[in-house]
């Protein structure tokens, strides 16, 4: 399939179904900036959650290729953390990486001019660190978590990831994982109880919308500067890294504060928490 042909899907998978599950963060700021703020919890929430988003923008402008990295870093703690039930740091760190590590193996033409797209050409310098130096300590890791993982359904899910970055074209790999694993999980996890499913997407709106328009004000900006596919792909993970940073110092704030508060809202911390 080509890059242009996946990019549909990556739109559907980030800004229409993976976008509530962020969304609902206001839940978790009123938890912790209630008791102090009052009635103004909302504006701190709103003015600190956009300094830190705008703080993680201004280190793309500025360090496209060292944001990148980073971006991938941080992403692979999320993406582990929630979807890894052991809880364990090896565990979460293959979890975490299987999806670049073996993107750049498996795809490393077409993953160098997605980061080429991305953070501009010094991105495709990561491709190959990624394809060996660290395929190499990620397959390490891997064969220890398939021995040592005792639950199959982990271990049947990490050969699933594994498969699917290795054979699908990455773009479509991760939209698939995001929309399909991810996402659903992750908004299962949000649900208090007894809450419905149109309650939480009801809950999760304002902000779905809100991050939306962000998204497409962003694309309007870089369409201007370059063609119209790398224009797309880099607001989208700019847009991602820009919220993720915020979405994920919310959790660890609330899981320092209350860990019970932040397991309702965050569902990784919730088996972090839980594990220990
Ligand atoms: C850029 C890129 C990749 C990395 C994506 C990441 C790291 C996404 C993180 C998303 C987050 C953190 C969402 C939060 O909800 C892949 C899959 C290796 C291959 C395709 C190009």
């Amino acid at each position: 399939m080509s890059l242009a042909a996946q990019l549909p899907w990556l739109a559907v998978a980030v800004f229409l179904i993976g976008t509530p599950h962020g969304a609902l963060d206001h839940r978790l700021g009123r938890q912790l900036l209630a008791p102090g703020y009052g009635r103004w919890w909302g504006a701190v929430f709103v003015l600190l959650y956009l300094a830190v988003s705008a703080a993680a923008l201004g280190v793309w402008l500025a360090t496209p290729v060292l944001a990148l990295a980073l971006f991938l870093g941080i992403a692979a703690v999320h993406f582990g953390e929630h979807d890894s039930p052991s809880g364990h740091p090896l565990a979460i760190a293959v979890r975490g990486l299987a999806g670049p590590v073996v993107a750049a193996a498996a795809h490393p033409g077409e993953l160098k001019l997605v980061f080429e797209w991305i953070a501009g050409e010094g991105g495709t310098a990561l491709v190959p660190w990624l394809g060996g130096p660290g395929l190499l300590a990620w397959l390490c890791g891997a064969a220890a978590v398939l021995v040592l993982e005792p639950r199959p359904a982990e271990r049947l899910e990490l050969v699933a990831v594994t498969a699917l970055f290795a054979f699908a074209p990455p773009l479509l790999a991760f939209a698939a994982y995001f929309a399909l694993l991810h996402t659903p999980r992750a908004l299962k996890g949000s649900k208090r109880p007894g809450e419905s499913w149109s309650a939480l997407l009801r809950s999760a709106a304002p902000l779905s919308g809100a991050a939306v328009l962000l998204g497409i004000v962003g694309f309007l900006l870089w369409r201007d500067q370059m063609a119209a596919e790398a224009a797309l792909v880099r607001t989208t993970f700019w847009w991602l890294g820009a919220l993720t940073v915020p979405h994920m110092g919310l959790a660890l704030l609330a899981k320092r504060t209350s860990p019970t508060a932040a397991a309702r809202s965050a569902p990784g911390l919730r088996r972090s928490a839980a594990a220990g």
